[in-house]
């Protein structure tokens, strides 16, 4: 099976200062911080020029120039704040522009996790929103802080050493705060995840969970999914909230001490009077990235999270998303070599070791009991899922190992259950790509559903609605069947094509998928319908396990004998 997990391996990879692409704004930020923590000394600067020079030598010039030159700076500060939070929201939109396109793409390698691309995105998000709110801004000052107590110590050392121990007290503080609330918000993170993708599945089926009156029981099963997320997050939020709280009171009480400190030092004729007010503003500033640091902790710790799953697929996708060179269209020549088939996520197997080579205009039936394996089959053959062991190769080229979007141009699956994504017949058709109305409408009428969707008041652009649900059941088969069949792919691969069609579209299936076979395609599907076996050289019979190719006549010979059909099946695997 995939060797690809994408699970989020927390602590494995270093934060965002390792990754190039971001570190330009880490750097600009940085130097922005530089600007407004240099300039958050004017305050203190200017309360020591009133209290020392201009009230002791009574000059309202000098007054005016201290205060003019203060406001200066004090507007180079404000640009120099609204700059750095901007530089974060562009990173914010760098990181969306390069990280988006790669989760969105590596979240369709992963069968066992359908519910990846939500999940990834929302991290996505979580990170986004902590740049664009400027919560790592504290973070920004946190290496300035020095500075302020340099300057603390320069007003007196005595203020100085009450800045570094009630420094090192908040420190503390912040280390317990990561370590008692980590757990918990990690936990409630993974819990609400579950809730939300709960949620989602009962939105997919709300029809027949309303038909059913499953409504309420499934409402005290989303409560409890959302209790226990509220319960790990109230866990979490209560612990970081009181350290936070803590740290506040804290820094009030460092502030107080240093004015006390200050006001004595002043009656021992050690430091002037503005030194106090000096004192006290510069701890506030030494200390208030700490402080707002600590109120943002659990934002941190997600949006940390959410990073590191990020940078995980990242990784992941660096060794395969590389360049590719493009296939010329493939000759048609399927090759199944010794191929092993499981579900995702197993590693037992759900037919024993099989070849097939199939040349152009050859077809096959895959047929047998519900659950024998003939979806697995064709998921495995087409691509979307990995073999346990063999291989598949198109033109020579492994299926497993060929670009998808590449791979795509070249083969066409239909699935049992047709999903429409939003957006108009047209554009469902033709995969959402640029298609010509000749490339459209002939894969429709190849189809059988030319007609039908003409019939439509908008035609081609009537729009399907969420998962194709303003379209009937045959109406969707049928524009899943005009998408597998879309630009004459070489490999045409159809899980129970027949199903919700009616006679006159069943007709034209069979017409369609006749000439496409007569015209070299290669055709695989899998059926519970002997009315389409006419389609296919060969059946190969699953059944417990086991597999057999017959020719189709054969098949039909046997068919009013069961057991001997049963019989040759099991032979097959022995
Ligand atoms: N996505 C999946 N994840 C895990 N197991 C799966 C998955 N899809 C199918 N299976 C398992 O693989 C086995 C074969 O299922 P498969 O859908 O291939 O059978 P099938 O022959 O197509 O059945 P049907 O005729 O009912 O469509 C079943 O036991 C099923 O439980």
């Amino acid at each position: 099976m995939s060797t690809e997990t994408f699970s989020n391996k927390t602590g494995t990879v270093d934060w965002a200062l390792n990754k190039s692409s971001v570190k330009p704004y880490i750097v600009v930020t940085l130097l922005f911080s530089l600007v407004v923590n240099l300039l958050m000394l004017v305050s203190p600067l200017y309360m020591l020029q009133v209290y020392d020079r201009v009230l002791s030598s009574g000059s309202v010039e000098t007054l005016i120039m201290v205060s003019i030159a203060a406001i200066g700076l004090l507007s180079v500060y404000g640009f120099a704040e609204a700059a750095r939070r901007k530089t974060l929201a562009l990173m914010s939109e760098q990181i969306q522009n390069e990280y988006g396109p790669v989760v969105f793409m590596s979240s369709f390698r992963d069968e066992n996790s359908p519910q990846l691309l939500p999940k990834k995105l929302a991290d996505l998000s979580t990170v986004q929103n902590f740049l664009r709110h400027g919560l790592l801004l504290p973070f920004f000052d946190l290496p300035f802080t020095p500075l302020f107590l340099l300057a603390m110590f320069l007003v007196h050392p005595i203020i100085g050493w009450i800045g570094v121990i009630g420094g090192l007290v908040l420190i503390l503080i912040t280390v317990f705060t990561e370590l008692s609330s980590r757990k918990s918000v990690e936990e409630a993170m993974q819990a609400e995840t579950v809730a939300n993708n709960f949620a989602n599945e009962i939105s997919r089926n709300r029809s027949v969970i309303s038909s059913l009156g499953m409504v309420t029981p499934l409402l005290s099963n989303w409560m409890s999914y959302r209790k226990q997320s509220s319960k790990m997050t109230m866990d979490g939020l209560g612990r970081s909230t009181f350290f936070s709280a803590q740290a506040k009171g804290l820094r009030q009480m460092l502030q107080v001490a240093a004015l006390g400190v200050g006001g004595f030092l002043v009656l021992q004729l050690e430091m002037s009077a503005g030194a106090i007010i000096a004192g006290s503003i510069l701890m506030g500033r030494a200390l208030a990235p700490i402080d707002q640091a600590l109120g943002a902790w659990r934002q941190l710790i997600r949006a940390r999270s959410a990073w590191f799953s990020l940078e995980d697929t990242m990784a992941r996708s660096g060794a395969s998303d590389g360049d590719f060179t493009p296939m010329l269209r493939p000759d048609a020549d399927l090759s199944i070599e010794s191929l092993m088939i499981a579900s995702p996520g197993s590693d037992a197997a759900l037919l024993p070791k099989f070849n097939v080579n199939l040349k152009a205009g050859a077809s096959i039936a895959i047929l047998g009991p519900s659950g024998s394996g003939k979806t697995s089959l064709l998921q495995t053959i087409v691509g979307a899922w990995e073999p346990l062991d063999g291989r598949v190769r198109l033109g020579g080229r492994d299926m497993h190992n060929w670009d998808a979007g590449d791979r795509g141009k070249y083969i066409g699956y239909a699935p049992q259950d047709v999903e429409l994504l939003p957006g108009t017949i047209a554009q469902n058709i033709s995969r959402f790509s640029d298609g010509t109305p000749e490339d459209i409408m002939g894969a429709a009428q190849k189809a059988g559903f030319h007609d039908m969707i003409l019939r439509l008041p908008e035609g081609y652009d009537t729009r399907v609605g969420p998962g194709g649900s303003h379209l009937s059941q045959g109406q969707q088969k049928g524009v899943g069947l005009a998408r597998a069949i879309y630009r004459d792919p070489v490999l045409l691969v159809l899980d129970e094509p027949g199903t919700n069609l009616d006679r006159a579209s069943l007709l034209g299936l069979q017409r369609g998928l006749a000439e496409m076979k007569s015209n070299g395609n290669i055709l695989i599907f899998a059926t519970h319908d002997m009315r389409l076996l006419s389609l296919a050289d060969n059946v190969l019979l699953l059944d417990n396990r086991s597999l057999k190719m017959v020719s189709t006549q054969d098949y039909m010979a046997t068919m009013a004998h069961p057991r001997q059909i049963a019989t040759s099946a099991k032979e097959g695997a022995a």
